[in-house]
């Protein structure tokens, strides 16, 4: 297979997570172009990842051409618009990494025929340890997924989903959950700095703590409950700490994930797809 070129539509900090993963897994610089308004920030991804700038002007795409649309969920209408022609032309596969847009929208904005994939990364992608939930729609080809998978699985693990409506709840878990995992080890690091704990002690420790935690869970085949039961000594400190968090923390996670869920929603009924 030739290698795909890589057209991202965007700039931002999802694009650059998921360019820096996909330098390390080895595609060349020039094989990614990065469109976007403004020099800043593709301009910063040019110097630190030799992608392509390119200003945010629909181009000529290669044939092969993958195009990641990396911009604001409300900003796909207008940016769409100019790329429209340019993408069907060139048959390119259409990646949509916007949250709460559903491919019916995209493809609206496209025409029935283009190919649309539905991507919800995170940004440990950057470091090669995303996690990215796929879906395609039925005009995607076999050998499109494969071109698809090949990509996401360079910067993480990939898990494709069948039925589109639980990429909000992907979304709600993975695409935003780098962000609840770090407020966790604030609130950790925070809690032991008021018992008097160095803030760097802290902080190291809790960050070893969910990392090695995080690492050993993966490479065991036990459940997280049941490794979690081999902390905990009856009666004592682990009980008394695990006493507190059982009392708010699955009600917390159900309130969060539907507070997510459901704002991909309404980002997406935001959406207006005619003039
Ligand atoms: N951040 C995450 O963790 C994450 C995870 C999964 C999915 N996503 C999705 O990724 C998308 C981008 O999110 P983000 O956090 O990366 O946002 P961001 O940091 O604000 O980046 C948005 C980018 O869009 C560019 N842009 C604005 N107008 C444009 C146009 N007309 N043509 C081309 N590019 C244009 C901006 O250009 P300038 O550089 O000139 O300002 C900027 O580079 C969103 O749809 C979001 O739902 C984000
Ligand atoms: N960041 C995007 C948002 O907050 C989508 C998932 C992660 O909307």
């Amino acid at each position: 297979m030739t290698e795909p070129q890589i057209v991202f539509i965007g700039a931002g900090n999802m694009a650059r997570a998921l360019i820096s993963g996909m330098r390390q897994q080895g595609i060349a610089g020039p094989n990614i172009q990065v469109h976007a308004p403004s020099n800043l920030h593709r301009g910063a991804l040019a110097e630190e990842f030799g992608v392509r700038s390119c200003p945010a002007q629909a181009e000529k795409l290669p044939e092969n051409s993958v195009v990641i649309y990396a911009a604001k969920p409300k900003q796909m209408p207008a940016v769409l618009k100019e790329w429209r022609d340019s993408l069907r032309s060139a048959s390119a596969l259409f990646v949509s990494v916007a949250a709460g847009i559903s491919s019916a929208q995209i493809t609206t904005l496209l025409g029935e025929e283009t190919p649309v994939v539905r991507a919800m990364p995170n940004t440990p992608a950057q470091i090669g340890a995303g996690a990215t939930s796929l879906f395609a729609t039925a005009t995607v080809s076999a050998n499109q997924c494969d071109t698809v998978q090949q990509i996401f699985a360079g910067v993480g693990k990939v898990f494709w989903l069948h039925d589109e409506a639980l990429m909000d709840t992907a979304t709600a878990l993975a695409g935003s959950g780098p962000a609840y995992v770090l407020l966790f080890l604030e609130a950790l690091e925070d809690a032991a700095v008021l018992q008097g704990l160095d803030r760097v002690t802290a902080r190291a420790l809790a960050l070893q703590t969910v990392l090695g935690t995080a690492q050993m869970a993966a490479a065991n085949s036990a459940s997280p409950s049941e490794l979690r039961h081999q902390v905990t000594s009856p009666g004592g400190t682990t009980a008394a700490g695990l006493a507190v968090w059982e009392e708010q923390l699955r009600p917390l996670a159900q309130r969060a994930l539907a507070a997510a869920a459901e704002r991909g929603r309404i980002l997406s009924q935001l959406l207006k797809t005619t003039a």
